[in-house]
């Protein structure tokens, strides 16, 4: 799905919100100053963060992009990938994010933490600071398959409406 090594990925993580459960705003990977608290896994920051939605709160349960100001609504079976780390290794700010709260329903989510270890040739330096994915797995080579479309369709979906 990603094109990324997974031997080096962390064990899933599952999270369950119930009424007005949320999660304040964060970035998934070490900051500098934070440069030890991957250490003992010895496999780098988190490269990537995909985030599956296995739950569909009918209300609330977000997931906001505070810098971009973005929020994607949890559809049941979909997943959510972003890079954490720009392709020279720092952390991207535009990252920051968090869980709204649970207004009705409940929300179930687990994620799979990608780690910078095996990746070195998958997801190599870019060559200007500008050099960016164009898509999930996107190694360079080609336009987005067809057969795998990249977006949800209820991205569209207006946020404003469901709350
Ligand atoms: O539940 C969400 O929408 C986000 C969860 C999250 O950011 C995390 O577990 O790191
Ligand atoms: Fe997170």
């Amino acid at each position: 799905m990603t094109n990324l090594e997974m031997e080096t990925a962390e064990e899933l993580q599952i999270a369950n919100y119930g009424i007005g459960g949320h999660y304040d705003p964060h970035f998934d990977h070490a900051k500098k100053e934070e440069s030890k608290s991957f250490e003992s896994l010895g496999t780098g920051n988190r490269i990537a963060t995909v985030l599956f939605y296995m739950s569909q709160p009918s209300h609330g349960g977000g997931t906001v992009f505070t810098e971009v100001k973005s929020t994607v609504l949890p559809t049941k079976n979909d997943a959510l990938f972003w890079y954490n780390l720009y392709k020279q290794g720092d952390g991207n700010p535009d990252t920051r994010h968090a869980a709204c709260p649970v207004l009705v329903g409940i929300k179930w989510v687990s994620n799979k933490w990608i780690h910078e270890k095996g990746n070195e040739f998958r997801r190599p330096c870019g060559l200007k600071s500008s050099d960016y994915e164009r898509f999930v797995g996107d190694l360079g080579t080609g336009p987005e398959p067809r057969n795998a479309p990249n977006l949800s369709p209820d991205l569209g979906k207006n946020v404003w409406e469901t709350i």
